[in-house]
């Protein structure tokens, strides 16, 4: 092949001093649809002017497009050689030979993920040329089962350092989100076993993967060696990806509680994708597995929102940041899977913004994920408070009382006073119950309760012992002062009228009270002799409360 002749070749050149980013608009197109063509026939299309400009912006092909070759006619406008850095914006393309036909001489070279050891250290297809003074042809046959996307640039080699360690900070920051993302959830999960944690680390790990492979990072880190899987990598770590975050979405949205139907048939689609994506490695076609992935990707994009919005739309609060979330990785991946495709335009907005919108997204489901755990602590919470709680009259009960009183009873040497222990029982109160009705009998009960609530100082302790019987602690309380509150507490019920004035109904209650002066009984001791107090006050017919310290005689 010789250099084109200049009265033969197309007007417009590419000034290599002034451009960087090889648009459409630069490059001479030619798809080669039946037979392989060679450079020489290429060459003689050219010279003919039989080929077309490869339209406007990034040259982009599609999935599975016949091979297709690009002319570019540059001009070293300078009057010694430059050097040059070609450099394809994605790594996935299987195979680029490029030949560079300069006033002097003509060389080859072959770039593409298809073949084992690249000749560049770079994760990008990158060639380094010296250009000669005056005109030189470009020459460049690419083919691909992946999209066929060509977003080319021509930099001096410093700008081309530049750019790449903006790259290189950009990706090592969102590489470092995400492990840390994950990594915190992973511990979440090994914490606390809830399966939701577990499936979100491994849907930001497919991701991360996912991400890995299609930027190139994969092949010029992870597996350098291994072109053939790079090749089937993205388009399977593409199904992985969007299942991971389908399996989340279900778990964390409990749509199988929910929609149990619904989760049968994401499940049942993720399965008939897998067996395809099987037949599709087993006969070797990288195209059925591409479009298999691809359309999953607009699929997930769109299906994810959707379970967000049924959950939500069931009452599932926390599905509303689940639903921003997925809303923005559904835009974010929608437009990086419409520009790779060639469908809207391909610049490094359009390629990049996936990573912009998973990465909210993850963001917000982190979020939505402690929301998840707040919500279930504060339900645990409730309900922990729910069983220490009397229903009826809203004290608490015996086994909340035994938890309350615990700081109060046995102090040994730091007591200055004991603490005093009542134990009330409302007289003939089943005679209320089986004469008036049970519901008169509840009233009694809560109005009781109200009262001896009323009757007590702030930091006494109050329970429903059972039945008709209800108990107190007072606290620091010397036998007179527990004396006259138990006194007080007994005529504030007996001056009670239940009933209002129709029923007219007064009841009296009978109390024990035992004082522990000496610091040291047991609190089982202090209920037990106040029991017994409160049995004989009721045996002298009730409506009086005997009370007692260590030692003392019953009085009245
Ligand atoms: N309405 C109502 N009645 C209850 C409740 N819990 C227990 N009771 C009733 O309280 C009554 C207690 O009867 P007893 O133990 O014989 O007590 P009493 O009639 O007050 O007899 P004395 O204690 O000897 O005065 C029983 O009829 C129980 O059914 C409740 O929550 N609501």
């Amino acid at each position: 092949i010789r250099a084109p002749e200049s009265q033969l070749a197309p007007t417009k050149y590419l000034d290599i001093s002034s451009q960087q980013a090889i648009m459409a608009e630069h490059l001479w197109q030619l798809r080669e649809e039946q037979q392989r063509l060679t450079p020489e026939q290429v060459l003689a299309y050219y010279r003919s002017g039989l080929m077309q400009t490869a339209g406007e912006g990034v040259p982009a092909f599609g999935i599975g497009s016949s091979p297709v070759w690009l002319l570019l006619p540059l001009i070293n406008p300078g009057t010694g050689d430059s050097t040059r850095v070609l450099q394809l914006g994605v790594p996935w393309t299987d195979e680029i030979q490029l030949w560079q036909l300069g006033p002097d001489q003509d060389q080859e070279f072959v770039l593409g993920d298809s073949f084992p050891g690249r000749p560049y250290r770079e994760r990008l297809p990158t060639l380094t040329l010296t250009l000669a003074p005056g005109e030189t042809l470009l020459m460049l046959r690419a083919e691909s089962k992946d999209p066929l996307v060509l977003p080319l640039t021509l930099m001096p080699p410093e700008v081309q350092r530049q750019s790449n360690s903006f790259y290189q900070y950009s990706y090592g920051f969102f590489y470092g989100a995400i492990s840390i993302l994950m990594g915190y959830n992973l511990m979440l999960y090994v914490g606390m076993r809830s399966r939701s944690y577990l499936l979100y680390s491994l849907f930001l790990l497919s991701f991360l993967f996912t991400n890995l492979s299609y930027t190139g990072h994969g092949m010029l880190w992870l597996w350098p060696s291994g072109p053939h899987w790079q090749q089937w990598l993205n388009p399977l770590l593409m199904t992985l990806f969007c299942t991971m975050g389908l399996l989340f979405a279900l778990r964390f949205l409990q749509i199988g509680k929910l929609r149990p139907g619904l989760r049968l048939i994401v499940l049942g689609l993720l399965g008939v994708i897998w067996l395809m994506q099987l037949l599709a490695l087993a006969f070797d076609s990288r195209t059925l597995s591409l479009i298999l992935a691809f359309d999953l990707v607009l699929f997930f994009s769109l299906l994810m929102p959707l379970l967000g919005a049924i959950s939500l739309a069931s009452g599932n609060y926390t599905a509303r940041l689940f639903l921003l979330a997925s809303l923005s990785s559904m835009v974010g991946c929608a437009i990086t899977g419409l520009a790779v495709r060639g469908i809207i335009p391909f610049n490094q907005f359009t390629f990049r913004i996936a990573e912009i919108g998973v990465l909210i997204d993850m963001i917000l489901l982190a979020l939505a994920l402690a929301e998840k755990f707040r919500i279930a602590e504060r339900q645990r919470l409730a309900a922990e408070q729910q069983a220490r709680i009397d229903p009826l009259t809203g004290l608490i009960n015996r086994r909340a009382f035994d938890e309350q009183i615990r700081p109060w009873v046995a102090q040994g040497h730091k007591c200055h006073l004991g603490p005093a222990l009542l134990m009330l029982d409302i007289d003939r109160f089943k005679t209320i119950n089986d004469t008036l009705g049970h519901a008169l009998g509840d009233k009694v009960l809560t109005d009781i309760a109200t009262c001896i609530k009323q009757s007590l100082r702030s930091q006494d302790i109050c329970g429903r012992w059972g039945g008709e019987e209800f108990v107190i602690l007072l606290p620091e309380t010397g036998l007179h002062a527990a004396e006259t509150i138990a006194e007080r507490i007994r005529t504030n019920i007996a001056a009670l009228n239940i009933g209002g004035e129709s029923a007219d109904l007064s009841v009296s209650a009978s109390v024990g009270l035992c004082v522990d002066t000496g610091c040291r009984t047991p609190v089982e001791s202090l209920i037990r002799h106040a029991d017994q107090l409160m049995y004989l006050a009721k045996q002298d017919g009730g409506n009086r409360v005997y009370c007692d310290h260590k030692d003392m005689a019953v009085t009245a």
